[in-house]
């Protein structure tokens, strides 16, 4: 069966003043699958992460084109604000704000100028429920955010990025400052959350990746080397490069 793409690089190039961290990286994210991005630290994953929604703008050149709903998202004239809004960000370490759990779920949507509190009421118990934290929070949503675990801030975050209903969802190494039920607790939400979106995951746990991740993306020295379904970039990768990265050679 054909799988849909939910997001499309062309050539995408990104340089940090004269320094070229990524070169002609050509990818079709499917739809409500799970793709991780992995490869040697500075091989440049988290800067294709971050092109994906423009996080990029302020810091570098991002060249290429980003085809989301036949539309190249990158161009100037395209919202910014907007295309964030339909695709989200997480983290590596959890950031809620100094506020409480309901304020932190509904940051976005006030931003956004909804103000009806049925809607506001509604949309943070759906976004803790898909997050895997309503159970534990359901009692306390006035309480300070900062007096979570960071297993919970982190599902506080995955739930504030889905209270704005985002089509899409980057993360940049979301369990990395996490324990091992933390970090289980967060995969099995993604296993969940593909249902409904699209995940782009960097990490680099290669059994994360292999637990979560549908698609893969090894990247090295800013190239895509190899891009397949996870379980033939682990059991059978066509590049060497792949294999050696895998078998601990490099990295
Ligand atoms: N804001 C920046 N300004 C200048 N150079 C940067 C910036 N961010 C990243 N770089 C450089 O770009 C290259 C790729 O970095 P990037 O963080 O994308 O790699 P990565 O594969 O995600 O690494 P890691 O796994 O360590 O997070 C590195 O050489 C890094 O030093």
């Amino acid at each position: 069966m054909q799988t849909s793409t939910a997001l499309e690089t062309k050539n995408l190039q990104v340089l940090y003043g004269e320094k070229h961290v990524a070169h002609d990286i050509n990818l079709k994210f499917p739809q409500n699958k799970i793709t991780a991005l992995i490869g040697a630290s500075g091989s440049g994953k988290s800067t294709v992460l971050r092109s994906l929604n423009r996080m990029n703008d302020d810091f570098a050149t991002v060249k290429g084109e980003i085809n989301f709903h036949g539309v190249n998202i990158n161009q100037p004239r395209v919202n910014v604000y907007r295309v964030r809004q339909r695709i989200g960000m997480v983290f590596q370490q959890p950031t809620p704000f100094p506020m409480s759990i309901y304020e932190n779920v509904i940051y976005g949507l006030r931003l956004a100028g909804e103000k009806d509190r049925r809607v506001l009421d509604q949309r943070v118990e759906e976004s803790l429920r898909q997050a895997a934290l309503w159970d534990e929070v359901k009692d306390q949503l006035k309480s300070s955010a900062l007096a979570l675990s960071g297993g919970q801030q982190q599902r506080l975050c995955i739930a504030r990025t889905l209270a704005v209903r985002p089509e899409i969802i980057l993360m940049d190494e979301p369990t990395s400052a996490l324990d091992p039920v933390s970090t289980s607790q967060i995969e099995d939400t993604l296993v969940q959350l593909k249902e409904q979106l699209t995940i782009i995951m960097v990490t680099h746990n290669m059994q994360q990746a292999s637990r979560s991740a549908d698609w893969t993306a090894f990247m090295h020295q800013g190239h895509l080397i190899e891009f397949d379904k996870t379980a033939n970039i682990f059991m059978n990768p066509r590049e060497q490069k792949t294999a050696d990265y895998l078998s601990g050679k490099f990295g």
